[in-house]
């Protein structure tokens, strides 16, 4: 059995909305799911310092997903509710279901998504904590309401990149003892070690994008906030090819410390499609999953059974 509870924990100035709610589809179609529910809706909000609990004894057990966003203090649009990440019916069945099987096996553990400036780690982040019954949390977010809701870009620009690393490893640091959330990291998240000490506390996915598509999706929506790739003059997508290119040359070694890796290519050349720009946030969000599953088998090697 499930337990969420909120308890005060060291940072008395994080004070964190949680909104939990219980959604209330219920498969159906073509597909045969094994893990069906009926939900309810209830919505339930808090003001909170909160740890999320999770009872560990309920490791294997079935558990009542509870889709729960938080950030620092207000609750982000749900991608979801917005329209823009739905897939094929298929596929967000089997996203249903396949997060169903393995949610259990995490253990309350947090999910952290790294990966290039891009790469839909919120987009797909927001999906996967949806399915998972998981909050959310929004790094660059909780990093510009710890500094008074000033932008990562004026942070960057009055104070420095070092300010904004400390900030960064600092949120880290307090998302690392908490359970049961979808991270989105910013993408410069991955190049402190002492960064990576958090996050394997919980389970990490790198999104592993090309870069064409990366400089095609940050040109189309501007780099304003992101200061690291803005630029006041020439072609917007050759200046965000050129920058990621060597940002990725940096950091490539260091998207590679995570736990599994997502390669857009990979699902790309597995759906049969020419293009990694077909791939639905959905479709993203399955192969994160399979890759999570593959990780927890060698984790647990050949006592975990199967799903
Ligand atoms: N699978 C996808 N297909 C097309 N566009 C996407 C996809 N995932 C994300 N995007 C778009 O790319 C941009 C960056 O995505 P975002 O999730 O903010 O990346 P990140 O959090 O890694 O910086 C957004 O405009 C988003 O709508
Ligand atoms: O790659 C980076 O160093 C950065 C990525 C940004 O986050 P996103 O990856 O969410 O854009 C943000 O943290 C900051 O602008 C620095």
């Amino acid at each position: 059995m499930l337990t969420m509870e909120a308890k005060v924990v060291q940072s008395p100035q994080i004070s964190t909305w949680v909104e939990m709610e219980k959604t209330g589809r219920r498969p159906s179609g073509s597909l045969h799911f094994t893990h069906q529910r009926s939900r309810g809706q209830k919505r339930v909000q808090m003001l909170i310092s909160a740890q999320l609990h999770l009872n560990r004894t309920s490791n294997k057990q079935r558990s009542n997903a509870q889709p729960v966003s938080c950030s620092y203090k207000n609750f982000p649009a749900s991608v979801v509710e917005s329209g823009s990440i739905n897939g094929s019916y298929d596929e967000s069945m089997i996203l249903k279901n396949k997060s169903q099987e393995i949610e259990p096996y995490l253990s309350g553990r947090c999910i952290y998504l790294v990966g290039m400036m891009g790469s839909g780690k919120t987009t797909v982040g927001k999906v996967l904590s949806q399915v998972l019954g998981y909050s959310f949390c929004d790094s660059d977010s909780l990093i510009e309401e710890e500094a008074n809701g000033t932008p990562v870009s004026d942070i960057f620009q009055f104070y420095g990149e070092g300010f904004f690393r400390d900030k960064e490893t600092e949120v880290l640091r307090k998302l690392s003892i908490m359970h049961r959330i979808v991270v989105s990291t910013g993408g410069g998240a991955v190049i402190r070690p002492i960064n990576w000490k958090y996050m394997h506390n919980g389970i990490s996915v790198w999104l592993d994008v090309p870069l064409e598509a990366l400089a095609k999706r940050i040109s189309s929506v501007g780099t304003k906030s992101r200061p690291l790739l803005h630029s006041h003059s020439g072609d917007a997508y050759k200046n965000a090819y050129n920058r990621l290119s060597t940002l990725l040359e940096e950091r490539s070694e260091a998207y590679a410390n995570a736990s599994t890796r997502v390669s857009l290519e990979n699902i790309a050349a597995k759906l049969g499609y020419r293009d990694v720009s077909s791939l639905s946030p959905t479709a993203i969000a399955i192969e994160a999953l399979d890759q999570i599953e593959n990780y927890l088998r060698d984790e647990e090697g050949m006592s975990f059974g199967t799903f």
